[in-house]
């Protein structure tokens, strides 16, 4: 008998993708045993408010030359290709259709996107759709997100799972400061998406980086 197909989900804004996007990912993937992740750059996030967040064809891009190398990653458009803003619940629910009911989804998040896990569109429908997977990250705390996962149990009973991964304190937002103040991002990121930024001379204006 064939078994279930397993899948990672990795959603992000990937404004630039760097290192801890990619090893989260890895790191996820090996310890569920999921036959790829998926990564999936957010079209229109309406949680990213603070700031004008880079054309999404860029920010896919990037995605593509950072993962090409990964022979169980893959990047999807289903959320850059649509025109409103983009929520989970949909994709999730789009990814049950592509890939068939019983295909057990396990949508990846950092410990500081699941703090916020309840706050986010149907997020009891999305909790009982697919698997969630925290992954810890550097400057949040572990006894928070223990905190957040024991609410999500008592309130909706599911259990959020929790990956410990390697520590690397890269975000976005820093990268983006650097490269407008003049700063290496060499070690931070692939070097094909950082020569992507030079050609495209991204993140030379001071945005605020959603500070
Ligand atoms: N260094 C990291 N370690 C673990 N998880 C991370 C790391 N960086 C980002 N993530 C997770 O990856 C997902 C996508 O993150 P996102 O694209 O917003 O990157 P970011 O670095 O958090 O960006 P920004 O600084 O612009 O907010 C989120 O679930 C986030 O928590
Ligand atoms: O669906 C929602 O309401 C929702 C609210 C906030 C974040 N998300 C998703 O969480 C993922 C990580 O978001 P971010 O902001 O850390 O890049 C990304 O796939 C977002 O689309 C989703």
């Amino acid at each position: 008998m064939e078994r279930e197909l397993k899948l990672g989900i990795m959603g992000g804004t990937f404004d630039p993708i760097h290192y801890g996007h990619l090893v989260t990912a890895e790191a996820v993937r090996f310890e569920f045993g999921l036959d790829k992740v998926i990564f999936v750059p957010a079209g229109n996030p309406p949680h990213k408010i603070k700031r004008k967040v880079t054309d999404k064809k860029h920010r896919y891009l990037m995605t593509i030359l950072a993962t090409i190398t990964n022979p169980f990653f893959e990047v999807s458009t289903i959320e850059i290709d649509s025109e409103g803003y983009t929520y989970t619940i949909d994709t999730i629910k789009e990814f049950k259709k592509i890939y068939g009911e019983k295909t057990q989804l396990y949508f990846i998040t950092g410990a500081d996107a699941v703090l916020e896990i309840l706050n986010w569109k149907s997020a009891d429908e999305l909790l009982k759709l697919c698997h969630f997977v925290a992954a810890t990250r550097p400057g949040i705390e572990g006894n928070r997100i223990d905190e957040e996962l024991n609410k999500i149990k008592e309130i909706y009973g599911k259990i959020i799972y929790k990956v410990t991964v390697p520590s690397l304190a890269i975000s976005s937002t820093d990268i983006r400061k650097r490269v407008a103040e003049g700063r290496p991002i060499k070690y931070l990121l692939p070097e094909s998406v950082e020569r992507y930024i030079q050609k495209y001379g991204l993140y030379k204006e001071d945005d605020n980086y959603g500070l």
